[in-house]
């Protein structure tokens, strides 16, 4: 669909009288690092459109999914995880997860249960519940990983975080193994308000492709290295030829920097021969493929931005701003 299309299908849908009781609202998923929040994004869509791994903070911007069904349209903010800053990109990632916030009509707050049991966390303690602590909007607190603690434990949680703050909602769920997805939606739909579709139903998501093309790399970049390597580096889709709808003898070409904060990481994403860099390519490609459903051709090379994390403009390049 062209956007103009796109346009049209939004119009003919809000004044469709099929959609009276219709809900469709925003919803803001917050947590710390690595309590789950892409998982359940991705098992909520069917689809992977959020970079999972298992080390923390691998979301950086925030990601448009869409989840529309027969009577309604959760469109989910996920928000990076929330940390104390570190570096100026930490401090506008935060401003990101902020606006997130303002613009939602219910937030969603993730806990990793396995963190909480047996007392081993304090509630007061997370970063992502200190953040929205004093705020108006309604909170649905999400108990993650109860797939990782026994029945007792859950329900000694929920008893334990009820008394600790007015959550609307209380839900345990397992993102991984998709338990309890159900009562998760059901615990949001009200708090959305009554409205049409703001998307057409059939997009899972408003980012562009080269977005998820980046976001695609930098997962591989994240599986294959290890250290600070991963949390230095940016990816830059420079050049998106696509060629292959109006030729399918040709593929498209995709060529993209991987951005990195000093000259010493340069060689190591490399690696002897080219050996790094090319695995991956390979790995990167596969899944880019899968996910546009076209062949495509990628390459990639090494640009050295001297400290870019601390950079308003680089973070302003990149989107973070
Ligand atoms: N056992 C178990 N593991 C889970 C569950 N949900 C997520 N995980 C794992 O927890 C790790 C972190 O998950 P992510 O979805 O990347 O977490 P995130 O909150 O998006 O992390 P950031 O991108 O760092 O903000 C991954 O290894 C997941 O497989 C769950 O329900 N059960």
């Amino acid at each position: 669909m062209n956007e103009e299309e796109t346009q049209q299908a939004e119009l003919a849908k809000q004044n469709d009288p099929q959609n009276k009781g219709f809900k469709a609202g925003f919803a803001t998923i917050l947590g710390e690092p690595n309590a789950g929040k892409s998982t359940l994004l991705n098992v909520l869509l069917g689809e992977k459109i959020s970079i999972v791994t298992p080390k923390p903070q691998t979301t950086r911007k925030r990601v448009l999914g869409i989840f529309t069904d027969k009577s309604c349209q959760i469109v989910l903010l996920d928000t990076p995880g929330i940390m104390k800053p570190k570096y100026k990109l930490h401090e506008a990632m935060l401003d990101l997860a902020d606006k997130s916030v303002e613009d939602s009509d219910v937030l969603v707050l993730l806990l990793d249960v396995e963190k909480y049991q047996k007392g081993k966390a304090e509630l007061k303690a997370d970063l992502a519940f200190q953040r929205i602590a004093n705020t108006k909007k309604p909170v649905i607190l999400v108990l993650n990983k109860v797939d990782l603690i026994t029945k007792d434990a859950s329900l000694e949680l929920i008893a334990k975080f009820s008394s600790e703050y007015p959550f609307r909602e209380i839900v345990p769920l397992s993102a991984l193994k998709g338990y309890n997805i159900r009562e998760f939606l059901k615990a949001v739909v009200p708090y959305l308000p009554a409205s049409p579709p703001l998307y057409p139903p059939d997009i899972l998501s408003t980012a562009p492709e080269r977005f998820f093309v980046s976001e695609i790399i930098r997962e591989k970049i994240f599986q294959f290295f290890s250290q600070e390597i991963p949390y230095s580096t940016e990816v830059d889709v420079e050049e998106f030829q696509e060629n292959y709808e109006k030729n399918p003898a040709r593929k498209d070409v995709l060529r993209c920097a991987i951005v990195v904060d000093r000259l010493s990481q340069k060689s190591i994403l490399i690696g002897k021969d080219g050996k790094a860099i090319k695995r991956v390519g390979q790995a990167a490609r596969k899944d880019i493929e899968a996910f546009l459903g076209r062949p495509v051709f990628l390459e990639l090379f090494v640009k050295v931005k001297e400290g870019w994390r601390e950079k308003e403009s680089s973070l302003r390049d990149f989107g973070y701003k």
